[in-house]
């Protein structure tokens, strides 16, 4: 069996890009996610920021061929929980707090904490957590950044998130640190509200062509 480390190097590694999204609508989720996979893009990330979040999650898991969905902005024990009965394949979180490492023990999907300083990625990596979010990554410091810290922390691999768009994420992918990077762009609101699903994919696949 693989470790938790080893099964979201995996999920990152599947494509140059995590959506970021947030729903109000199931059949929304899962006409984005659809538009998202038919792109290129099989990583999805639902929020916990929306009262249906975990339909979401469930019906994206369950409807959506090829869809690898984790469940993003998990901000403690209990929405872990939550998610991983959701059917969630991982979480994401915006920060680490001991209540979320001592959650993740209890499950048995892998965590991507967040992180925006060395000392922080020095902790988790101590618990044995090696593959974290940069968040916000364009406002702590970019890929400049995370260029500094590949010599010094070679064994970490980030996914950087928080607004990146088609014109800088280019500068992230090409560091040894980083699997992918996360972003919203690739599914805007205004798109999955105007249900232009085809716009959706074809963002999808100028995404994949970054990578
Ligand atoms: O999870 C972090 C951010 O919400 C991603 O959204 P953004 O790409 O619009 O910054
Ligand atoms: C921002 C973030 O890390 C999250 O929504 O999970």
């Amino acid at each position: 069996m693989k470790t938790k480390s080893e099964r979201i190097r995996q999920i990152l590694a599947l494509g140059p890009v995590v959506p970021v999204l947030a729903f109000d609508d199931v059949d929304d989720a899962i006409e984005t996610s659809r538009a998202l996979v038919a792109g290129g893009l099989p990583v999805i990330e639902i929020t916990l920021r929306t009262p249906v979040a975990l339909k979401c999650i469930s019906a994206v898991a369950k409807h959506v061929d090829g869809a690898v969905v984790g469940a993003g902005t998990v901000l403690n024990r209990a929405m872990m929980k939550d998610c991983v009965s959701a059917g969630a394949q991982f979480l994401v979180s915006p920060g680490a707090t001991i209540d979320l490492i001592d959650g993740l023990r209890k499950i048995d999907i892998p965590l991507l904490p967040g992180v925006c300083t060395p000392s922080e990625a020095m902790g988790l990596y101590a618990e044995g957590i090696d593959t974290l979010k940069f968040f916000p990554a364009e406002q702590s410091g970019g890929a400049g950044f995370l260029k500094s810290l590949a010599p010094v922390l070679p064994e970490i691999l980030f996914c950087p998130t928080g607004g990146i768009n088609a014109k800088t994420a280019p500068d992230y992918l090409k560091l040894p640190n980083v699997a992918c990077v996360g972003g919203s762009w690739v599914a805007p609101a205004g798109m999955i509200a105007d249900k232009d699903w085809d716009g959706i994919t074809k963002l999808a696949a100028e995404a994949v062509a970054l990578g």
